[in-house]
């Protein structure tokens, strides 16, 4: 690859993908890195082994249109307002992006290789330029138990989320931690002592967190102690748009639009920090043994990590504090339900920055590299 343009790199997602492309040495294979920045333009760039470049200006659709392949994390107004205009300028690179803007669009592929690399390459074969990373609950949905979609063994699904702090961004998680830290500062002396009464303690949190001072300029409402069952914004059919994401970009992902799998469920955010968790009920398409379902979510992909349905290893291992900063997605819970034998539950967990943002964008930038060589 020659000049491939990072917009968006300073950014949480973009920071994340600039430490994951370190770790893989990626930036060897890239002949020619060029960063841009829409408030900092002319100051150095990152030193990715070539000496620090001053950033271009992420606005000039000229400066832009010099490139072979932009990958933006800059977020969906960015690609709003400048995507148009370069393509109606004639550019005809590779546009790669963490943002939903393009995501239904008709020409995007939405990307998520160990689930639909045959999307993917079909894609490219057919001459598309446009790939974009999926929402994070959805790929991370995905990299569990792609592979029950892809054995055509899934009716319908039932996903109930838990979705942390980070996905509604860095500010987020600030005042997550301050919600956090106000409640915890309410009653600090009282915690002090043994002897306090804990209904006096739950009185005074509860207090707190009602009161006006307490932080929520960013989510609206407590997070700390508490959970918003609303993610994204509302839809006409009673939907929030992130459920609404679940179904149709679960579908696009897996190539399946024209006889869509029914998805749906209820995402909520709790005080997670950066792992997004679901609870899923997943209605297979005939009766198979939970030891046959576990063969095949284990083979599916090298990230997805069974974790058996006992309770020390799943305390252990299946939960944001165990899968904070690891590409294993972990899977568990699964059994069969006594709603019936083709009714099996299931618990998952990933890092909603790795699989959920980063790490499909810079896979795509791989694929790429490796087609043009
Ligand atoms: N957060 C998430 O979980 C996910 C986000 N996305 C997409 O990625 C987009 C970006 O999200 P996110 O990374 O959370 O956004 P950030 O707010 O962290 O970063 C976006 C941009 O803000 C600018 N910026 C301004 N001040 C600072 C600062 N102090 N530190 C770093 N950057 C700063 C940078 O652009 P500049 O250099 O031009 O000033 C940066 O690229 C989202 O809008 C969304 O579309 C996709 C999947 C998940
Ligand atoms: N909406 C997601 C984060 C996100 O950025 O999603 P999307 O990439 O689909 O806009 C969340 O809040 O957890």
């Amino acid at each position: 690859m020659t000049r491939v343009g990072f917009v968006g790199w300073r950014g949480m997602v973009g920071s994340v993908l600039m430490e994951r492309m370190r770790a893989e040495n990626d930036f060897a294979r890239i002949a020619d890195p060029v960063f841009f920045s829409t408030s900092q333009a002319g100051q150095p760039g990152p030193d990715v082994g070539r000496g620090a470049s001053p950033l271009l200006d992420a606005e000039s659709v000229e400066a832009l249109g010099e490139m072979d392949v932009i990958l933006t994390c800059q977020g969906g107004s960015y690609t709003k307002a400048v995507y148009p205009e370069l393509r109606a300028a004639g550019w005809d690179g590779y546009w790669i992006d963490a943002a939903s803007a393009l995501r239904m669009d008709p020409d995007a592929t939405i990307v998520l290789d160990p689930v639909n690399r045959p999307v993917i390459d079909a894609a490219l074969d057919a001459g598309k330029r446009d790939f974009i990373g999926g929402n994070c609950t959805v790929s991370l949905m995905l990299m569990a138990i792609g592979g029950l979609f892809n054995a055509g063994l899934v009716e319908w699904v039932s996903a109930m989320t838990y979705q942390a702090a980070s996905g509604a961004g860095a500010k987020n998680m600030r005042e997550l931690l301050s919600q956090m830290g106000a409640l915890h500062g309410s009653v600090a002396g009282l915690l002090a002592d043994p002897a306090a009464a804990i209904l006096e303690i739950d009185r005074q949190v509860t207090d707190c967190m009602r009161a006006p001072a307490f932080p929520t300029a960013n989510f609206g409402a407590p997070l700390a102690g508490s959970l918003i069952p609303w993610i994204d914004t509302q839809l006409e059919n009673g939907q929030s748009r992130e459920e609404w994401k679940g179904y149709a970009e679960t579908n696009k992902i897996l190539g399946l639009s024209d006889a869509p799998i029914p998805i749906d469920g209820i995402c909520a955010r709790v005080g997670a920090m950066r792992c997004h968790s679901q609870g899923l009920t997943i209605k297979l398409t005939e009766d198979v043994a939970i030891a046959e379902i576990e063969r095949i979510i284990t083979s599916s992909n090298d990230w997805v990590r069974l974790i058996p349905n006992e309770r020390e290893q799943t305390i252990r291992a299946l939960s944001p504090a165990a899968a904070t900063g690891m590409l294993q997605v972990p899977v568990g819970r699964l059994r069969k339900m006594n709603l019936g034998n083709s009714y099996v539950s299931a618990f998952t967990v990933g890092d909603q920055l790795l699989w959920g943002a980063a790490e499909p964008l810079r896979r795509m930038l791989a694929i790429l590299d490796e087609r043009s060589s």
